[in-house]
């Protein structure tokens, strides 16, 4: 039975024909151990450790050849891994697990010449979804994602990021009980962010565990309550963005009323950066901070002195280095 006459503060509940509804919370964890990929010689994934909890977003970042996607991959068993595993609820995934998770791939594999609405359908029966749930639950997220009206046309008259919305509704469709999205915000318009976002939020509030990768690290940082940082194939960082700041080096900012060129003298302190009357500095003494701030009032006003809270894109240089 489709149950599609629900409010639009609960995910859309398509009705899967075959598997329970289970509402469990915070236990819903994909947990990856050990996973290792060689191709050849390289080793695109190497150890890798983490959990994906269940009700939490968490961001997967790192640079061009991370290894994100092969990650991700072999979480959805599209690949399998050359070591380790991935567990699903505490034992290893089957498939039979993984028909149940949400997977945007890196390949967005849509057929152009077919009708959206009729994809999707289709893709969702794949998934175990009735054809009238599968129904129900994409034309509630079309309609979501602004796309309501074109739900007949080909795949291939939509432009790149209406294309996008459609991969994302293969992937949010029915009542997924993981989600795994490779750069699932690439190319959408902030709008269309925001509807994302929106609609994650109603997975996770109902325990779902999200995995999502991306290049976009403000999007991260606004989104995340836990972060993966992957660097040449390892795992460089992992926590929430609260326990990633506490490992990375404090900064100030300083901002007096004539020109801050003369911090680069003061013992003790890195200066970050020096923008006319401003300053950011890293103290590499501690003791250094009450020198700088001497120094500073002697010299004129100082409007002002104060901790800079690291930016997600510091810490990720710092991991990454
Ligand atoms: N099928 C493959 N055959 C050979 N090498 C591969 C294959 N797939 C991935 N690699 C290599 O594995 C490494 C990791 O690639 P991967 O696509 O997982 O990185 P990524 O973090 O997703 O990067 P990006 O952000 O650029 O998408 C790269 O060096 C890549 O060239």
């Amino acid at each position: 039975m489709s149950q599609h006459t629900e409010s639009r503060t609960t995910p859309p509940d398509a009705g899967r024909s075959a598997s329970p509804s289970t509402t469990a919370r915070g236990g819903d964890d994909i947990e990856v151990r050990g996973l290792t990929r060689a191709f050849g010689d390289i080793r695109a994934v190497d150890g890798v450790d983490f959990t994906v909890t269940g009700g939490l977003l968490t961001g997967f970042v790192g640079g061009n050849g991370a290894g994100k996607t092969t990650t991700m991959r072999m979480i959805m068993g599209v690949l399998s891994p050359t070591a380790g595993e991935v567990r699903w609820r505490g034992r290893p995934v089957t498939a039979i697990d993984r028909r149940e998770f949400g997977y945007m791939p890196e390949e967005r594999g849509l057929y152009p010449d077919q009708a959206v609405l009729d994809q999707l359908v289709y893709l969702g029966r794949l998934r175990g979804l009735t054809a009238s749930a599968a129904k129900a639950s994409v034309t509630e997220h079309l309609e979501r994602l602004g796309l309501g009206e074109r739900a007949k046309e080909r795949v291939q008259k939509l432009s790149l990021g209406n294309q996008q919305r459609v991969q994302i509704i293969a992937a949010l469709m029915g009542r997924p009980q993981a989600l795994v999205l490779d750069e699932p915000f690439s190319g959408l318009d902030p709008a269309a962010v925001d509807n994302m976002v929106d609609l994650l939020r109603e997975h996770t509030s109902r325990g779902v565990p999200v995995l999502f990768s991306s290049h976009q690290l403000d999007l991260v940082e606004r989104l995340c309550e836990r972060l993966v940082v992957l660097a040449r194939g390892k795992v460089v960082a992992a926590g929430t963005s609260d326990e990633l700041r506490s490992t990375s080096v404090v900064r100030h900012r300083l901002v007096l009323s004539g020109d801050a060129g003369w911090v680069r003298g003061v013992p003790g302190i890195h200066v970050v950066d020096v923008d006319g009357p401003t300053a950011v500095v890293e103290l590499t003494d501690e003791r250094a901070s009450r020198a700088l701030l001497s120094a500073a009032l002697e010299r004129g006003d100082v409007l002002d002195f104060a901790q800079q809270r690291p930016s997600l894109a510091q810490i990720y240089r710092e991991v990454t280095a």
